[in-house]
């Protein structure tokens, strides 16, 4: 796992390392400046010409840094500080005064295009408002520059902890981040104004009492999943999954393939009578099909009885009977209960049944879904995901996952995960089905319920990855997705 902060920690981890550590502010700032230089190097960034541009604070210092170690590397540099004299940091009095020592270049005014890269050093996680006045007209005047950008651990204008613009924001090629990524480079919009991203180790040490419950996986996690050679399909983990309707056979068909493509041992799908004959073409599955005529709580106790974990949702339809269902499942399940999809239309004005529910539920609701179930704008859940996600967790007892370009998984108990993989091409019919049973299949062979839903949302964006470069981000299919999952568990 990948650890990401907000702003407000990396504060407290600047603090701390300078403070309890007594690391010199002055030697992580050199660190910083070093990094930054030399990841413009690395990356073959035009330095003919470079303005540096500072704001008053910590990130300014970078920047003045920055510009010292180009001017002695032999660039012609220029640093433009637009901050206040008066509100200077110490240490950005002290760079300056350095600076000035080392015969830097300082300007007044300047022209962006007689330069071929600028250097964003206005704000770092200390922006705390909105920009205006000089600052705003100088970031604006940043949008038809030609050359290359390069931020100074974040680019200035993007709320650390939010990703949110305040007000307006540079658009950087180029980002390097000290200590850990800050949450707003991983949601968007901050994460699309940051170009490349870099992280570099500045020497910032974190306590081991730490309260950031924010991190994000990475390919060690999907490690945790091994076959063992003396398994068999019962200890692989059998799935009991509640899905699709007269109308819509193809939810349950995805979910389920992407169920037995994970790896678990054994799938029983419940689904309309209907429904039977066109599971034919799906031999691997069993079926347990109910009608208006079914026992339905018998058909629910057996079953629970028979599975390891237990899905809802995929393609059930709004019916009386898949209200049933749910509200049996909740009632009776003590086991890990994914649900998805309609599973989740149906549970508006069942919250106290969900609290109540003795199994870990994992939701997996779409933005548009999370809107219905919770009442919380797409718009209002965007100006601040993390703690949004965190707290109707928390309020619903559950795990949520709220699916979007940067999917967040929380669990009741303030840990979030925020997924930095795939693309676009998996807003695509059935992608999301297929996620239901990656989950499934994960929690089967035993992961626990918050690791088995942010290594399934992980599994499925790298398959998303990995669809898109065979098929196209157009062109793929959820079908694909649940074939890449298989490559990318292969290479394991
Ligand atoms: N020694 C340290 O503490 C280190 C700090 N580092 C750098 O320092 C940065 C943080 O520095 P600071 O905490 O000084 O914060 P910033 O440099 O990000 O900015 C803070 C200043 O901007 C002002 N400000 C905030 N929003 C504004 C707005 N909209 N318009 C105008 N002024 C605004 C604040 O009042 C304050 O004066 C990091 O992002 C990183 O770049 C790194 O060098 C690592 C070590
Ligand atoms: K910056």
């Amino acid at each position: 796992m990948e650890q990401i902060v907000t702003g407000e920690q990396m504060k407290a981890l600047d603090v701390y390392t300078i403070e309890q550590m007594q690391m010199p502010s002055l030697v992580l700032m050199e660190r910083a400046g070093l990094q930054v230089f030399w990841s413009m190097q690395k990356e073959g960034l035009p330095l003919s010409k470079v303005l540096v541009l500072c704001g008053s604070g910590n990130n300014g210092a970078d920047g003045v840094v920055i510009a010292r170690l180009l001017t002695l590397g032999g660039y012609q540099t220029d640093v433009c500080i637009l901050g206040k004299p008066e509100h200077f940091t110490k240490e950005m009095e002290k760079q300056i005064e350095i600076g000035r020592n080392y015969g830097i270049s300082f300007v007044k005014t300047f022209c962006v295009h007689e330069y071929t890269t600028i250097v964003d050093a206005l704000f770092g996680v200390g922006l705390s408002r909105e920009i205006k006045g000089t600052y705003r007209e100088t970031i604006e005047s940043l949008e038809h520059f030609q050359g290359k950008i390069v931020a100074v651990d974040i680019p200035s204008g993007i709320h650390a902890g939010t990703g949110a613009v305040l007000g307006c924001a540079v658009r950087a090629d180029l980002t390097v981040t000290f200590g850990y990524k800050k949450a707003g480079l991983c949601l968007y919009p901050g994460a699309a104004y940051a170009g490349k991203l870099i992280s570099a180790d500045v020497g910032i040490l974190m306590p081991p009492s730490f309260g950031s419950g924010l991190f994000a996986c990475t390919r060690e996690e999907l490690k945790t999943l091994v076959r063992k050679p003396d398994g068999n399909k019962g200890s692989f983990g059998k799935v009991f999954l509640v899905a699709g309707s007269r109308e819509i056979f193809g939810a349950a068909y995805l979910s389920g393939q992407a169920v037995l493509r994970s790896g678990a041992g054994m799938l029983k799908i419940a689904t309309p009578k209907e429904n039977r004959e066109m599971f034919a073409c799906f031999p691997e599955a069993m079926l347990a099909v109910y009608d208006e005529e079914t026992a339905l709580e018998e058909l629910v106790r057996e079953n629970l009885d028979w599975a390891d974990v237990i899905g809802i949702g995929p393609g059930i339809g709004i019916s009386h009977l898949s209200e049933r269902l749910l509200e049996l499942l909740l009632k009776l399940v003590k086991k890990p209960l994914v649900i998805d999809a309609d599973g989740l239309r149906l549970l508006k004005g069942k919250e106290a049944l969900l609290r109540a529910c003795k199994g870990p539920v994992i939701l997996t609701p779409h933005l548009g879904e999370f809107a219905a179930l919770t009442g919380i704008s797409i718009a209002r859940w965007k100006e601040n995901p993390i703690e949004i996600t965190e707290k109707t967790a928390e309020e619903l007892g559950v795990i949520l996952v709220c699916k979007d370009a940067r999917t967040l998984i929380s669990s009741k108990e303030g840990k979030t995960c925020i997924n930095l993989c795939g693309n676009d091409g998996m807003a695509t019919a059935g992608s999301g089905d297929v996620l239901t049973g990656l989950i499934l299949g994960l929690l089967a062979q035993g992961l626990l319920p918050f690791q088995a839903a942010c290594t399934g949302v992980y599994l499925h964006a790298r398959a998303g990855d990995l669809a898109a470069s065979k098929k196209g981000r157009a062109a793929m299919l959820a079908g694909d997705l649940i074939d890449a999952a298989g490559e990318i568990l292969k290479e394991l």
